[in-house]
């Protein structure tokens, strides 16, 4: 890796790559010339013809093998980046990630694994052979959901993006040069890397889920001083707790123990994870909120927090749930940037708390749509806030909508809070992310499945086995679909749902592995009602998918557009107890 260098403009330009894994393009073009001049093309016109279509041929065809391989990479410098992702950005361009290197949208740079990504090549000329298959011609940039194509013709003000994605991205890779241009100041204006203030991360919610994604970050926090501050503040809700014969407050067992004796029994935590029973005080000057509590306080909670945040705090919501208030529905992550007015994203995915605690490999969905006065885009303008022409970009919520709130943008002397710091807050080597934007599909797969899974709970709790629950859930993916299509249809990319661990992954692992299966199982078997098994079998968690139920049936029915999604309406009349679980198969009778 070369050494930081200065544009004609005075202005900082990150290190070239080594020379050795520099674009070949001259020698090749020279090459090419040289066969075409030999085969004197001007009398057999064919050739080029024939010559282009082979390379094009070459460009396209990505082995099999990769494409199959569900298994991250085990590069020690790239280890959360999968083979799957590779295959799932590949597409028929010639030379894309060339293209990506010389006009990327402000989106491009935000999609997820860029950074990765474009470190990962420009260290390894071939990326397939750190997943132990066939070498593949280079594969294209990474895909982001809501990324038109077209956005990468090359917006005014973007060229310099092209500079930060061709050089290694500072946060996770040690190689990295050491400084980053702003945008806001004169395009003279450098400022180092170290940034003067770093993100103080606060987690509000302490439950199974909540403690474990204190834990992760925690460690994240840890290990990356250069942009987080180390201690992570996690509110909890304060509650006695028998520990060794005594009752104790349960932050203070959790801040001498560290263990979270309650919800998360055996787990250490990191002595960095500082257990708060004052929510206002757990949030103090933090410019990352993580929300993590059933979605049922969601109301409780923002009232709590309203106007004592930082305006220009952003979140990311862990709660797998919505919000139905007066007929309308919404959904978590967007609820909580409306009450508190900020931005926040959304994290879900196929996670069962207590494996991910143990450490045990798996990954998950982020989905985060980096505001547009947050884009630190670092073009030849040194503009700011957008398009980098000087016009103020709005930001749009899930419906297409331009969002009320006026965002008070992060300030400059933070690092930029996009994905490349979510993807560094949340990333573990148990832990593997994947950025993307449809917050819609991460929230709804992750609210609506909850439904699904206590549907299967019941049939196998009925004694019908797997093929059954296949059918339930098969269905089940159909209705969330459609009515995400229904009531989102401007944002919503179904692909997120297939693709995603926030998808078909969390549905599967929760119709058949997760609380609201398996408690709904049981309370089928022992004939009692899901909220007495709720009650007496849960120690104080909770399962999201009754209220889920009677929230999303209860939206529907005021619309009057119920039987159209007769799964979604057969768990709620079960869980009132008008329906039997032995209607479950009417369902799929057609008529
Ligand atoms: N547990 C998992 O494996 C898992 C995995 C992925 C996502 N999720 C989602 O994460 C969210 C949080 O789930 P969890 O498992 O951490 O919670 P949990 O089921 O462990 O719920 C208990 C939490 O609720 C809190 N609580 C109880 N009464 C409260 C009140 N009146 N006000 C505020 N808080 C109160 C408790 O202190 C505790 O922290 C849910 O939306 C869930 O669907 C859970
Ligand atoms: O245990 P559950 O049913 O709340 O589900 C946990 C997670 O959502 C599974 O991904």
């Amino acid at each position: 890796m070369g050494q930081p260098r200065r544009s004609n403009s005075g202005q900082w330009r990150p290190p070239l790559p080594a020379p050795s894994h520099r674009p070949r393009a001259r020698p090749l073009l020279f090459w090419l010339m040289k066969i075409l001049r030999l085969a004197d093309y001007k009398k057999s016109p064919n050739i080029p013809r024939l010559l282009l279509r082979t390379i094009f041929s070459a460009a396209c065809s990505i082995p099999k093998s990769c494409r199959l391989s569900p298994f991250p990479c085990s590069t020690p410098d790239l280890p959360h980046f999968s083979c799957r992702n590779i295959h799932s950005h590949s597409g028929p361009s010639r030379y894309p990630i060339l293209k990506a290197k010389a006009r990327p949208s402000p989106e491009a740079r935000t999609c997820r694994q860029s950074r990765a990504f474009s470190s990962h090549l420009l260290n390894n000329p071939n990326p397939d052979h750190h997943c132990g298959v066939a070498p593949s011609p280079r594969p294209t940039p990474p895909r982001c959901h809501n990324l038109d194509p077209l956005s990468l013709a090359p917006p005014l003000g973007c060229s310099n993006i092209a500079v930060s994605l061709a050089a290694p991205l500072t946060l996770n890779n040690k190689q990295q040069p050491s400084h980053r241009t702003t945008h806001s100041q004169s395009a003279k204006m450098t400022v180092p890397d170290s940034f003067p203030h770093k993100h103080k991360v606060a987690v509000i919610g302490s439950g199974n889920w909540g403690t474990t994604v204190g834990k992760v970050i925690a460690e994240s926090t840890s290990e990356h001083p250069d942009v987080f501050e180390k201690d992570v503040q996690m509110w909890v809700y304060e509650e006695k707790v028998r520990v060794d014969g005594e009752t104790r407050n349960l932050t203070e067992v959790i801040n001498t123990k560290h263990q979270n004796t309650k919800y998360l029994e055996g787990i250490n935590l990191p002595t960095n994870l500082i257990a708060n029973p004052s929510i206002e005080d757990a949030v103090k000057d933090a410019t990352i909120l993580i929300f993590n509590f059933p979605h049922e306080f969601i109301n409780n909670i923002c009232r709590q927090l309203k106007g004592k945040i930082l305006p220009y705090a952003r979140g990311v919501s862990c709660i797998k749930g919505v919000t139905v208030t007066d007929d309308k529905i919404e959904l978590i992550c967007e609820f909580i940037g409306e009450q508190l007015e900020i931005y926040c994203g959304a994290l879900s995915g196929a996670n069962i708390a207590s494996e991910i605690a143990n450490e045990n490999w798996c990954e998950t969905t982020i989905a985060y749509n980096t505001p547009p006065c947050d884009r630190h885009v670092a073009n030849g303008n040194g503009q700011a806030n957008g398009n980098g022409n000087g016009a103020y970009e709005e930001h749009r919520d899930s419906r297409g909508q331009i969002v009320k709130t006026k965002l008070t943008p992060v300030p400059e002397d933070y690092p930029p809070l996009d994905h490349e710091v979510l993807h560094t807050l949340f990333s573990r080597p148990y832990f593997t992310v994947s950025m993307v934007s449809d917050v819609v599909g991460v929230s709804l797969g992750g609210a609506l499945k909850n439904i699904v899974a206590i549907a299967c709970g019941f049939v196998e709790g009925h004694g019908w086995n797997m093929t059954a629950k296949t059918a339930v859930m098969r269905r089940g993916m159909l209705e969330i679909i459609q009515f995400a299509r229904e009531f989102y249809p401007e944002t919503i990319q179904p692909a997120t749902l297939w693709e995603e661990s926030a998808g078909w992954g969390d549905m599967i692992v929760s119709c058949t592995a997760a609380r609201n299966w398996r408690y709904s199982k049981m309370a089928v078997e022992r004939g009692v009602s899901i909220q007495e098994i709720e009650r007496t079998e849960l120690n104080g968690q909770k399962l999201q998918g009754i209220s889920t139920s009677r929230e999303v049936s209860s939206f529907l029915r005021a619309r009057g557009i119920e039987d159209k999604y007769p799964l979604f309406k057969l768990v709620d009349g079960i869980l009132d107890g008008k329906v039997n679980v032995n209607d479950i198969p009417s369902l799929f009778r057609k008529n």
